[in-house]
């Protein structure tokens, strides 16, 4: 039977053109934060396990942990700062505090570069969390301690204008979406 017979030639090649485009979404997502970790490899870095919409981090923090150490947050009591625990794609994972997995085990670790997870952004740096205070807390105290990025990775839509903020609201250093690198 002729490829133009086949009902599923025609089928396949929709299918293959789809996948394609879902690959090419799926990559420009992730693409953007690779592409800036890249440019530090090495640099210790503090990734996030995505819950709920958050856009996922993961490709990139995989890529990462080929060329230095990558570590994920822990929450250890309320009020107090997170902590970074050594990730790897293959680490053993536990449910904890607020729904988060996090690794059973492993070094803690400093990072230098924080991808921070958010609700919201505006332009000047300011960021909406889930109201625990926790990357504020933490962004002041790695920046007590020596030089810290903090780099807000969210959609692109999650954008707001002039978000209400306060005195202890720790600002982002510049927010990566999935189109590319706002610089703050
Ligand atoms: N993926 C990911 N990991 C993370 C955070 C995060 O925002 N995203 N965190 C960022 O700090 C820390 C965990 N803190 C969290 C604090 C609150 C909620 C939460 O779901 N809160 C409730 C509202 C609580 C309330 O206001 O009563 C909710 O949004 O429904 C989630 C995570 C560390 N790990
Ligand atoms: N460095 C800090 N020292 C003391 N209190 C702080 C500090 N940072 C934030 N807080 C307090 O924590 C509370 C929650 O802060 P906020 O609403 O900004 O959380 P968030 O950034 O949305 O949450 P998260 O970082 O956990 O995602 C506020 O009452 C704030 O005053």
């Amino acid at each position: 039977m002729s490829g133009c017979d086949d009902p599923k030639a025609a089928a396949r090649k929709a299918a293959l053109a789809r996948r394609a485009e879902a690959h090419r979404a799926a990559r420009g997502r992730a693409g953007a934060l690779s592409s800036f970790l890249a440019g530090h490899r090495g640099v210790p870095v503090a990734g996030y396990l995505p819950i709920r919409s958050e856009i996922d981090p993961v490709p990139a923090m995989a890529e990462a942990a080929a060329h230095g150490p990558v570590a994920v947050p822990v929450v250890e009591a309320e009020a107090t700062p997170l902590r970074f625990r050594a990730w790897t794609p293959d680490v053993r994972l536990t449910e904890g505090p607020f729904g988060v997995q996090v690794p059973v085990e492993g070094e803690w670790v400093t990072p230098e570069i924080v991808i921070v997870p958010m609700l919201a952004f505006d332009r000047r740096g300011g960021r909406l969390g889930y109201g625990g205070g926790f990357y504020d807390r933490t962004l002041a105290a790695l920046r007590a301690q020596g030089p810290v990025l903090a780099v807000g990775f969210a959609y692109a839509g999650q954008e707001m204008d002039d978000l209400p903020l306060e005195e202890t609201d720790a600002p982002l250093d510049m927010i990566v979406t999935e189109s590319g690198v706002i610089d703050i």
